[in-house]
């Protein structure tokens, strides 16, 4: 069993509260994505985690058995973790198979055992082939893949891994993403993925923690995170959610009826919503569509149009609240000038619970 739990996980830096109260349970086999912008901590978890660093507040137990306190701390390679980091760090005077089997030398695994391990570890990430290649030799995501072997061959049943396509390009990005998920199934390892980008993090993850400032502030699949976010930060940080300010919350089953500038639309809402003056409506921008004669809608005076092949983005300002800069997709041939007024009208919505 390789499930994790994270019970009220702080760590300090020079007085500074790096990681505050961060608490998880990761189930064994799960897909996780730690997401959260640059500095909010991922990388000090994932130390925690991997056991390089010792926490000031709180415990890590994997498979049931504490392996991170304040007063113990079991040392990484006692832990039975993968880790594959941005930089693959292959070892460049020696082969792919030898760098794949290295770890398996150390450890004091035969040498039969250890060809074995390794040619089967290369042919789950498609690169048996090119075995005795150089590291030199191999393209960025050759290189990502030998990494990943080299990780598979230890067979550990918890695998971190630090933003390792971040050196990759776009291509190549989206071509790693179906190996990680190839690689996930196979093994069947639990893992935590680091990443700042949430297109990533959705693509991958079964459940995606987001950080912010050192705290978790929701930990959902990526549809919950999407459709219900819990706070205003998570609106705007997952698939370029905009927030828009509401009055009026009369809340009804699941739903709820909100003013927006003025007119009412009934949006959705969690079963426990109060009535309130006043909330944070998230809105995605495929839910926002120019208005036709006869919608209800509000007005908004466009700022510029840009083609996106198969729709134009259509960047503007509510005319109720010029500090609102929002942006809705229109068809991909509508010829809107910039400066002119659109009424727009809001298909779906969700009333943020921890937002005024
Ligand atoms: N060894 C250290 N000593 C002092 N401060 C540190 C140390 N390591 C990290 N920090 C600080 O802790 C905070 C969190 O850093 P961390 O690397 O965990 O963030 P991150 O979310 O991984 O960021 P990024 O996405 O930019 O890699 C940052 O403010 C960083 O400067």
């Amino acid at each position: 069993m390789a499930d994790i739990v994270i019970s009220d996980l702080s760590k300090m830096y020079g007085g500074k509260r790096v990681l505050d109260r961060v608490a998880m349970h990761i189930v064994d086999g799960e897909f996780i994505a730690v997401l959260g912008p640059s500095g909010c901590g991922k990388t000090t978890l994932l130390r925690l985690l991997a056991g390089f660093e010792t926490p000031d507040e709180g415990t890590i137990q994997l498979g049931g058995r504490v392996v991170s306190s304040r007063e113990a701390n079991v040392p990484p390679e006692k832990r039975n973790i993968g880790i594959v980091f941005q930089n693959y760090a292959l070892w460049p005077h020696m082969s792919v198979a030898d760098n794949v089997g290295y770890a398996l030398k150390i450890a004091g695994v035969n040498s039969q055992e250890r060809l074995q391990r390794s040619r089967e570890a290369l042919s789950v990430v498609g690169m048996e082939n090119l075995a005795e290649r150089a590291p030199s030799d191999l393209s960025g995501g050759q290189r990502q893949r030998v990494a990943l072997a080299r990780c598979l061959a230890a067979k550990p049943s918890v695998m971190l891994l630090d933003e390792p396509l971040a050196n990759l390009d776009v291509h190549l990005r989206a071509a790693m993403e179906n190996e990680f998920v190839r690689f996930h199934r196979h093994t069947g390892a639990t893992m935590v993925y680091i990443t700042h980008d949430q297109s990533e993090a959705m693509a991958l993850a079964d459940r995606i923690a987001v950080i912010d400032r050192g705290r978790l502030v929701q930990f959902d699949r990526p549809r919950d995170l999407y459709r219900e976010p819990q706070s205003e930060m998570v609106a705007r940080f997952i698939g370029n959610g905009q927030v828009l300010p509401v009055r009026d919350v009369r809340p009804e089953a699941e739903a709820a009826i909100v003013s927006i500038f003025g007119k009412d639309h009934r949006v959705r809402a969690r079963r426990s919503e109060q009535v309130r003056s006043s909330a944070k409506l998230s809105v995605h921008t495929s839910a926002m569509r120019l208005a036709q004669p006869g919608d209800d809608g509000f007005a908004g005076k466009v700022e510029r149009v840009i083609y996106r092949g198969n729709h134009s983005q259509v960047d503007f300002i509510a005319t109720a609240d010029p500090a609102l800069q929002l942006t809705l997709h229109a068809p991909a041939d509508v010829a809107i000038p910039a400066d002119d007024t659109i009424q727009v009208c809001i298909r779906d919505g969700w009333v943020i619970p921890a937002a005024a």
